[in-house]
């Protein structure tokens, strides 16, 4: 199906629609946040997939213009390269007006899980920096309080993290360093 909304209203009781549709559907949404000139963060996983896709398609089709994209993942970089998104980092753009990305889990408060698809830190990082973030998920994800998917959850460890998580350790001790 090409999820170009709106659905003719008359198919919609004979449409059966599969989980990829669905993300699609939600990605094409949030696609339509973009403006011109945007510095877009780029997200990763098969829900973000169409999201660049669709930005790709309105590039050539030149009703998106001027855009950067900052990719959260060599998978992300490697497919925005192939569709002609103009891209670039952090460094250079240390704002993002959009960043939009998919989700593992989503509770009732709008919590979320992210980073099964690998990408947890670089996410972090492209997407804490964003001004605003649009999530997009397929029923699927959403749970009744985090952890309730059951299934694996990311947990990010490195060196210089938990070098971060000592020194706020030891300061709740009132101790310096
Ligand atoms: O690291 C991966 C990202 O957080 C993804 O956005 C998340 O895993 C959801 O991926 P998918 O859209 O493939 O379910």
């Amino acid at each position: 199906m090409e999820a170009g909304l709106p659905l003719p209203s008359s198919s919609l009781s004979q449409l059966i629609l599969t989980q990829d549709d669905l993300k699609k559907i939600a990605a094409y949404k949030a696609v339509e946040y973009i403006e011109s000139g945007m510095v877009l963060g780029l997200g990763t996983g098969s829900t973000a997939k169409h999201a660049v896709d669709r930005i790709g398609k309105l590039l050539r089709q030149g009703k998106l213009k001027d855009i950067v994209g900052i990719p959260t993942s060599k998978k992300t970089h490697e497919q925005a390269l192939s569709l002609g998104i103009p891209l670039s980092d952090l460094d250079s753009h240390p704002v993002v007006d959009l960043a939009i990305d998919g989700a593992d889990e989503v509770d009732p408060y709008l919590n979320l899980v992210k980073g099964r698809g690998g990408s947890l830190l670089r996410e972090k990082m492209v997407e804490g920096a964003c001004k605003k973030f649009v999530v997009i998920v397929d029923e699927s994800k959403l749970v009744n309080y985090i952890g309730g998917s059951g299934l694996a959850m990311p947990v990010e460890a490195s060196e210089s993290l938990s070098g971060i998580w000592l020194r706020c350790k030891a300061q709740n001790f009132g101790r310096k360093g």
